[in-house]
């Protein structure tokens, strides 16, 4: 006997047509700027897949386009415990320091036989993205390195944040595609939304923000999700709780896999042989630092090898194979209000 066809088959057919469409098309506009449609298709789509979501409710999931700019005002900032500790790490705060660190470190794992990652350190907020089977579940501030605040429906307002991990890393994922994956990173307000968003203030005689840092924590904080999702956030993800279920052995090779998965990597890495590489990666974000749209505090250097990480360990807070170079706060060229003439 053919089953009795679900009242809502074909539209829960076309619901899942539409929300991949959506997520591809939204991926290629914010994450590579590279849209292959218009902004008027995009939106005719949003709309059908809104029209079959309201028809249909049972067919909404979490992870539908449509929830990306959360409809409601919801008790976020439930507290919620991170899978593993969320470290932070030593600062050397000159070139001395890290050749110490560097020294330390080459004594450790034999001269000459270690390859250091370089990454910028973003000077956002740190947050945890958790998914299972591949989908997003929940997002979470760093708070105390063990337990942050729910910030889920916020951090699902951030375009770059994808809500499906691409189908290419789960395959790489093997049977642990299935796993439960908690990946860490920044949320930060780029320097240009900063500006706009303080002449904004400015207009309406609000306080502006004191940095993009401090503006991209109080987006995140909003009660209400349509006001974070105005407020242009970004992410740069670098870590994950436990690498295990991706079968990566590096730091490097970690960041293309998240790459892969659909996460906003930040392209300024390299892969230094030797301390004078690191120097010269330090002095060269160092030299570029103002060109960027968005803030930094120094470089972090990561030793690349996971075995050799593990071999370092960790101290009671931080681990042993990262250090933070940070940079001299930067003289911001104070931009002179013009005093509005009452
Ligand atoms: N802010 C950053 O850009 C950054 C980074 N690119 N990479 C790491 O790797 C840490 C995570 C695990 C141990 C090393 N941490 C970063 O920021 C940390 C997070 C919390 C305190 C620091 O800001």
């Amino acid at each position: 006997s053919t089953e009795p066809a679900l009242s809502h088959e074909p539209a829960a057919t076309r619901a899942a047509e539409l929300r991949h469409e959506l997520d591809y098309h939204a991926y290629r506009y914010y994450m590579l700027d590279a849209p292959e449609i218009t902004d008027a298709a995009f939106d005719k789509m949003l709309v059908e897949l809104q029209e079959i979501e309201s028809a249909y409710p049972d067919l909404i999931t979490p992870t539908s386009y449509t929830q990306r700019v959360g409809g409601y005002v919801s008790d976020q900032f439930a507290p919620v415990t991170h899978m593993a500790r969320m470290y932070s790490m030593d600062d050397a705060m000159n070139l001395e320091e890290l050749d110490a660190w560097l020294e330390r470190t080459e004594n450790a794992l034999g001269a000459g036989r270690v390859t250091y990652t370089c990454e910028l350190k973003i000077d956002g907020l740190g947050v945890a993205i958790t998914y299972e089977n591949g989908a997003f579940v929940r997002a979470a501030t760093r708070g105390d390195g063990t337990t942050g605040e729910d910030v889920s429906l916020n951090v699902r307002t951030i375009q770059d944040v994808p809500m499906h991990l691409s189908e290419k890393a789960l395959v790489h994922m093997g049977t642990d595609r299935d796993r439960v994956i908690e990946v860490r990173g920044e949320v930060y307000m780029p320097k240009g939304s900063f500006v706009r968003l303080n002449d904004e203030a400015d207009a309406e005689g609000r306080d502006p923000f004191a940095n993009p840092r401090n503006a991209a924590a109080g987006s995140l904080r909003q009660k209400d999700p349509k006001v974070t999702a105005k407020r242009d956030l970004s992410t740069f993800i670098y870590a994950i709780a436990d690498t295990t279920p991706l079968h990566v052995h590096s730091q490097h090779e970690f960041l293309n896999w998240l790459r892969d998965a659909g996460f906003h990597v930040n392209p300024n890495v390299a892969s230094c042989k030797t301390p004078t590489e690191v120097h010269e990666f330090c002095a060269d974000a160092l030299a570029h630092r103002s060109d960027l749209d968005y803030d930094i505090d120094g470089v972090v250097v990561k030793v690349d090898s996971f075995q050799q990480q593990s071999d370092l360990g960790f101290t009671a807070r931080a681990p042993r194979w990262a250090i933070a170079f940070k940079f001299p706060p930067e003289e911001k060229t104070t931009v002179l209000r013009e005093i509005r003439v009452q």
